[in-house]
């Protein structure tokens, strides 16, 4: 059976204590996951730090920038083992991770490396108070050892979006996969280990969140600075733990994105995109649109149209040619998510289509799938409507001007995105200056240029990464006096 090890100072390091990792899509057993405990993060701990001193904190940029590049090329050269991993782990469907999880694994490490290695710090030159002159200049050095607790979503993406600047800015840094999704990161280990990135520089411990892994890291005093991407409630505990030592964190958390459609939007594009923000990856992006919002005029004809999508969406494991919606990633959450359909039913939504679990044949019918599902007529105080679900579905909600649209996106404790659709340029700059979101699309949704900031407004997070934004977090920046 396939054992899935941490990896530390450059060694795969087994534990006495292990756990199960199933498959979504039929829940067997994939894999037993070696859960580290205290001494194994006091051992990856002591090797990020031991790694800042040695050949990693002395390597120069230029040779730092070159090894980052060949982490993405061995990406890419084991992109088959990285997909198969991936795949299995969260039972997406292979054109997705084809198209999005593994080749953002491998260009996270490109751009980043990049962006170091070509953006300039600030420079001014002065005169002293004496006549004379004096420069200053601003130096970035490494914040020194990054814990990065990860989800089970987007596992590599997410990961090396954090993974990728951190060691690209000259820190080492210590990941916490979802004890869901353990493979793609301790894969990663094999690719540091091959490319001859020095030991101690990437670590993977694995485990669970309090009491375990998860825990012993964030609290643990030789972490430096902690960047998470998950749940709300773990990030408020998270930051508990970072408290201590006054440690920085940059968070990226949940959110209940409102889609808003003009009447006046092109219909087939707002309604395929739509279709995506709602149910690609069977729901479970932060990004994702569990709310939507249509003016009037069109909104019983797209009502009908995104639920000809829902239903023309195939169900099925991730190799199956034309699947569109895979499984949910446990049966935890399969329980969640149909909690929530039964909630949905009890407040008296009308059920557009969907609202349970399909048949599945075989083996299939023990994984964790869930019908697409579309709601309307619900108060905007339902429970469907208020709280992040994480699933593939939506309610959707007439609209008559663009202040109530605003008010309606705007009445959560979230702001993490939104995607709004509309010809009127006028219409789409005021809907961007007025939601209160980190990242608003128009015409458009999950659209990435990861030179641009990322990250949530409110109860979506604290901090932007992405370009630039990442070096603010991942770098100290000291700035040098030089009279002259
Ligand atoms: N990107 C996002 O915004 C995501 C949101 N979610 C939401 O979170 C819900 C639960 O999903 P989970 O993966 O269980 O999210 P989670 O926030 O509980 O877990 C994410 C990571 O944090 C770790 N963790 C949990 N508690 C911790 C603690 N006290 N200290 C340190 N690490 C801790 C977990 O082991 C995992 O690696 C989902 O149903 C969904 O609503 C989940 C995944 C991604
Ligand atoms: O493109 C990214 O960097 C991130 C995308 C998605 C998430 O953050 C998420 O679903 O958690």
């Amino acid at each position: 059976m396939q054992q899935f090890l941490n990896f530390i100072n450059g060694e795969f390091v087994a534990t006495g204590k292990t756990f199960e990792n199933r498959a979504p899509v039929d829940n067997r057993v994939l894999g037993l996951v070696h859960e580290a405990g205290q001494r194994e993060v006091d051992a990856a701990v002591a090797a990020a730090r031991a790694a800042l001193k040695g050949p990693w904190g002395r390597m120069s940029v230029v040779k730092r920038v070159e090894l980052l590049h060949a982490v993405a090329d061995e990406i890419n050269r084991r992109f088959d083992d990285f997909l198969a991993a991936e795949i299995a782990d969260t039972g997406k469907p292979l054109s997705l991770a084809s198209h999005i999880d593994i080749p953002r694994g491998a260009a996270n490490f490109k751009v980043f490396a990049d962006i170091v290695k070509n953006v300039p710090t600030e420079s001014f030159e002065m005169t002293t108070p004496d006549g004379g002159t004096a420069v200053s200049y601003g130096l970035r050095t490494p914040v020194g050892v990054v814990a990065v607790v990860c989800p089970w979503n987007l596992p590599l993406l997410l990961m090396t979006w954090k993974v990728g600047p951190a060691l690209a800015c000259g820190n080492t840094v210590i990941v916490k996969p979802s004890e869901e999704t353990p493979a793609t990161a301790t894969l990663l280990g094999e690719v540091m280990k091959a490319v001859g990135v020095p030991d101690g520089v990437y670590n993977v411990v694995h485990g669970f969140g309090p009491g375990s892994a998860g825990e012993f890291l964030t609290k643990h005093p030789g972490v430096n600075a902690i960047t998470f991407t998950g749940e709300t409630r773990t990030g408020e505990a998270i930051m508990a733990a970072a408290a201590k030592g006054v440690r920085p964190v940059s968070f990226e958390l949940g959110g209940k994105n409102a889609g808003i459609v003009f009447a006046d939007a092109d219909f087939d594009k707002a309604v395929a995109g739509i279709t995506r923000s709602a149910f690609e990856n069977c729901g479970q992006v932060c990004l994702g649109t569990e709310r939507v919002y249509v003016q009037r005029p069109i909104f019983d004809r797209f009502v009908a149209a995104l639920k000809d999508k829902a239903e023309a969406l195939q169900i099925g494991p991730s190799e199956q040619p034309g699947v569109g919606l895979g499984p949910l990633i446990s049966a935890e959450h399969k329980q969640k998510v149909l909690g929530y359909y039964a909630k949905a039913k009890a407040e008296g939504a009308t059920i557009v289509t969907g609202g349970g679990a399909p048949q599945m044949p075989g083996a299939l019918a023990e994984g964790h799938w869930v019908q697409p599902t579309i709601w309307t007529g619900l108060p905007e105080s339902a429970s469907v409507i208020r709280e992040e679900i994480f699933g593939p579905c939506c309610h959707i909600a007439p609209f008559d001007t663009e202040d109530e649209a605003i008010a309606l996106a705007n009445a959560t404790d979230y702001g993490l995105a939104t995607t709004v659709w509309t010809q009127n340029l006028g219409t789409a700059h005021r809907m961007a200056s007025a939601i209160e979101v980190g990242l608003c699309w128009i015409n458009s949704w999950f659209l990435r240029d990861l030179r641009t900031a990322f990250g949530g407004a409110k109860a979506s997070g604290i901090g932007r990464e992405g370009g630039v934004h990442s070096l603010e977090f991942y770098t100290e920046l000291r700035n040098v006096m030089i009279k002259l």
